[in-house]
């Protein structure tokens, strides 16, 4: 069984972009774990965000890993410029042009972690190969592209079946869920086996960010039964 502590990271789709380094600030000093930055190529998805000048500003905004999301269809052609910006962990989708295997590895040779996302249509088994050779797997319990949408209960059973697999192999990986994620629905996440909770709007709409931090981990580690 893995025994990872909840990790709480806010996705700064949601912060004020007027004042990002001050923002996400806040959220630190609030008790973040891990900052969650959203890149968006308006070719992968239907909208564009950030891209490699933000991580930049902000890697010495905050001491908080840069878990960097990469929404965009050629994830390998910008590796290197993201690591060399800051990245501490990036995450790109399986479904993205980029070999899987190759784009990890180029990840890992800089000493930093790889994690691939799966889309709500792709089914777990797609990333079964690779799983020995990531940190994290990520689950989108949205469609990627947006902030703000409804969580999608029908992706349960595919923490579950990752979380599964990984124990068969023995693998420590961390399970990341994207998208829709709160008090109500972080526990049932996490009781189906994931360990790092990004959450965009439950978190920066809030006026204490403390409080809301508190809350979302209080709620998902109720969900393991802690
Ligand atoms: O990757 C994303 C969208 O593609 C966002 O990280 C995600 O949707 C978080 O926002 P919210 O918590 O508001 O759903």
């Amino acid at each position: 069984m893995h025994d990872f502590p909840i990790l709480i990271a806010p996705s700064i789709l949601s912060c004020d972009f007027a004042a990002m380094g001050e923002d996400c600030r806040a959220m630190e000093r609030a008790g973040a774990d891990w900052l969650h930055v959203d890149v968006m190529d308006g070719h992968f998805v239907p909208n564009i965000s950030i891209g490699v000048p933000v991580v930049k500003s902000l890697r010495p905004a905050v001491k908080l890993p840069l878990d960097v999301h990469l929404m965009i269809s050629k994830p390998l052609d910008y590796l290197g410029a993201f690591l060399d910006a800051g990245a501490d962990l990036i995450t790109f989708h399986i479904e993205s042009e980029s070999e899987p295997a190759l784009a990890i590895a180029t990840i890992r040779k800089r000493g930093k972690r790889a994690g691939l996302v799966l889309k709500p249509a792709t089914p777990a088994e797609r990333v079964f190969p690779f799983l020995p050779l990531i940190d994290v797997v990520m689950v989108m319990t949205v469609e990627p592209g947006f902030g703000g949408q409804k969580f999608m209960p029908g992706m349960l059973p595919k923490i579950e079946a990752l979380r599964e697999e990984a124990q068969r192999q023995g693998l420590p990986l961390h399970i990341e869920v994207d998208g829709g994620i709160d008090p109500a629905t972080a526990p049932l996440a996490v009781r189906a086996g994931a360990d790092v909770l990004v959450a965009g709007s439950a978190l920066f709409s809030k006026p204490d960010y403390a409080g809301a931090v508190r809350d979302l981990r209080a709620a998902a580690e109720a969900g393991r039964g802690l």
